[in-house]
């Protein structure tokens, strides 16, 4: 899969995409990312991106020529791609949508804004306008970095075995359940028995429980399409 990133800060996705399950997925080549300045994409020698809104108000709008000419240089080449605009203003991003892009985009373009945002007409050129949450970033970046981890997290083979099962539990529709490692016992606070226990099944339905109880609590708009057993558990709960 192929992320490219237009920004005015490449500086900000390079730093972030060395380490961790990304560096890692990138060297494996199971993953690649392209970050393009926009300022390479100007047409002035001071490489201005912004100007004044017109009817007035505070800040300045990113022009459109820079992101124009980006994404005529992207699709020079004819090649599918989908065009992801990062925005407060956007579609909600989930982890439902990770699993989408995933397993529907080979390459996606991430578009950046930054000040007050972006001329509207750059929106005649993107497929999507995605928001991470009901915030204001900034910039894009942080989102654009945003779904590019949870996406490659997805792809097949990015992530060992051990780690893979995390997203499992939140696709299911409910939170992850509370994770413990040594020591036993932490000046008194002690491992929960049943993880100590060797029983399997016990630990699984502990799990569970743990998962619904959370997301009963915190996240109770998760709690739609339960199983039955699911469903059962979550009863004893209440
Ligand atoms: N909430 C999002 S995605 C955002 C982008 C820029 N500012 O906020």
């Amino acid at each position: 899969m192929k992320f490219e990133v237009l920004t005015i800060f490449p500086e900000i996705i390079e730093c972030y995409i060395k380490h961790g399950v990304l560096g890692k997925a990138l060297n494996k080549g199971i993953v690649e990312v392209k970050v393009y300045n926009l300022r390479d994409f100007t047409s002035d020698k001071h490489k201005k991106v912004d100007d004044y809104p017109y009817g007035g108000g505070a800040g300045m709008v990113m022009q459109i020529e820079p992101f124009y000419n980006a994404i005529m240089h992207l699709k020079a080449d004819e090649k599918p791609r989908k065009l992801v605009l990062l925005s407060p203003q956007g579609r909600k991003f989930t982890q439902k949508l990770a699993q989408k892009f995933m397993e529907e985009s080979k390459a996606m373009v991430l578009i950046c804004g930054r000040y007050e945002g972006i001329d509207e007409r750059v929106k005649a050129f993107v497929d999507e306008e995605v928001s991470i949450g009901d915030y204001v970033l900034s910039g894009g970046e942080l989102a654009a970095l945003v779904i590019i981890d949870s996406v490659v997290r997805l792809i097949p083979g990015a992530l060992g075995d051990e780690l893979s099962a995390v997203e499992d539990s939140f696709m299911k529709g409910f939170l992850d359940y509370p994770h413990y490692t040594r020591p036993e016992d932490f000046k008194g606070m002690k491992v929960p028995e049943v993880l100590l226990s060797g029983d399997h099944k016990k630990i699984a339905l502990w799990r569970k429980r743990q998962a619904l109880k959370n997301t009963l609590k915190n996240r109770p708009d998760l709690l739609k399409n339960l199983s039955p057993e699911d469903m059962r558990i979550l009863k004893e709960l209440c």
